[in-house]
């Protein structure tokens, strides 16, 4: 398995003007030549293979949109080695930008004051796509999400989620090997999340485009990316399946029990009640190696069972855990 994108070592310091307190301090900020360095990515390493569609999370100023421009070639690292396709992405950086596509969230690559369909007229004359295979993607990427109806109007006359829609379409447009999304979602609704998610989910699936997303939003995280790098103050802290974190974590998951009538006390073995509500009975299965086949054996079939929900632990409480006992063994050591 080669490696589309290869991260060695990287880290990147950048020098901010000192500041300084109070109201004098502010005229001093102004003229001062002190600078104060901050690492915004430090010593990070990873592979991450064609196909893949991974989820880059972290706190607040952990570094995340910093590593995404240096993926892109926007930024340079300031040491280690990056490999994005086979080039290093700010020297290569035309190259590089004709088998990617990059969405940041907060800043739109749309014309503002022309009509949506002319921002995309535009990308296929400066990715020299071939008519037909424009026209075969346009079709295929506003059909999935829905953007006929507002092809015409000038982008500043979009709503959020619209423009974020077309955002994402006309990255797509130049068939890119690897896709970067700064946040794709920020400030979205609910059913414009779900449609953005169910996109990306999708081209990664069938056109194997492989996905890179930092975000704040872990659904995001649930529906698109099996796998995850977590980095906090600068630092990778996590690299693996979301699945394996989960069970790393021990997380329990949490089962339901429907009965036709109410078989009585039912103890088992493989789980722990949690609430008997008589028809229904609700059980926390703590240990990860037990299956859902063995609880409904040690059930049987002549209680009446009527209906089972097994709920894996949602993401955000697994990712709370994660940081939660990061921080208590910080505190500790
Ligand atoms: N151009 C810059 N000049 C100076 N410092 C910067 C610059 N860009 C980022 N930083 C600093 O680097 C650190 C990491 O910033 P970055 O934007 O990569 O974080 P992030 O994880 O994307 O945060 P958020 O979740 O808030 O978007 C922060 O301390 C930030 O202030």
């Amino acid at each position: 398995m080669t490696a589309l994108i290869e991260a060695r070592g990287v880290s990147k310091r950048f020098r901010q003007h000192k500041r300084f307190p109070g109201l004098l301090g502010a005229f001093k900020s102004l003229v001062t030549t002190e600078y104060t360095e901050v690492t915004a990515v430090s010593d990070i390493g990873f592979d991450i293979a064609a196909g893949e569609a991974v989820g880059y999370l972290g706190p607040n100023g952990a570094g995340k949109s910093t590593m995404i421009k240096m993926m892109t070639g926007i930024l340079v690292p300031s040491s280690g080695t990056l490999s994005v396709l086979g080039r290093t992405p700010h020297l290569e950086r035309m190259a590089n930008a004709r088998e990617i596509g990059v969405v940041f969230g907060q800043r739109s690559q749309l014309w503002w004051d022309l009509p949506v369909i002319d921002s995309f007229t535009l990308h296929r004359r400066i990715y020299d796509i071939p008519e037909a295979r424009y026209a075969e993607n346009l079709k295929r990427f506003s059909e999935l999400l829905d953007l006929t109806p507002f092809l015409d109007r000038a982008v500043r006359q979009l709503s959020l989620g619209q423009r974020m829609r077309a955002e994402i379409v006309m990255s797509l447009l130049h068939d890119p090997k690897i896709l970067f999304l700064d946040e794709p979602t920020i400030g979205l609704d609910v059913v414009a999340k779900d449609a953005v998610r169910k996109f990306l989910a999708e081209i990664n699936r069938e056109r194997g485009v492989t996905i890179i997303l930092t975000t704040h939003d872990l659904q995001d995280i649930e529906t698109i990316c099996p796998r995850l790098i977590m980095v906090d103050h600068s630092r990778l802290i996590f690299d693996g399946e979301l699945h394996r974190l989960r069970a790393a974590l021990g997380s329990a998951r949490r089962l339901t029990l429907e009965f036709a009538a109410d078989p009585g006390p039912l103890p088992l073995s493989t789980a722990t009640l949690t609430a008997d509500e008589g028809l229904r009975k609700h059980y926390l299965l703590e240990r990860e190696e037990v299956s859902l086949v063995q609880v409904l054996g040690e059930v049987g079939s002549d209680r009446g069972l009527k209906d089972v929900a097994l709920h894996e632990p949602d993401i955000e409480e697994v990712i709370r855990t994660f940081y939660q006992r990061r921080n208590a063994a910080a505190v500790a050591s």
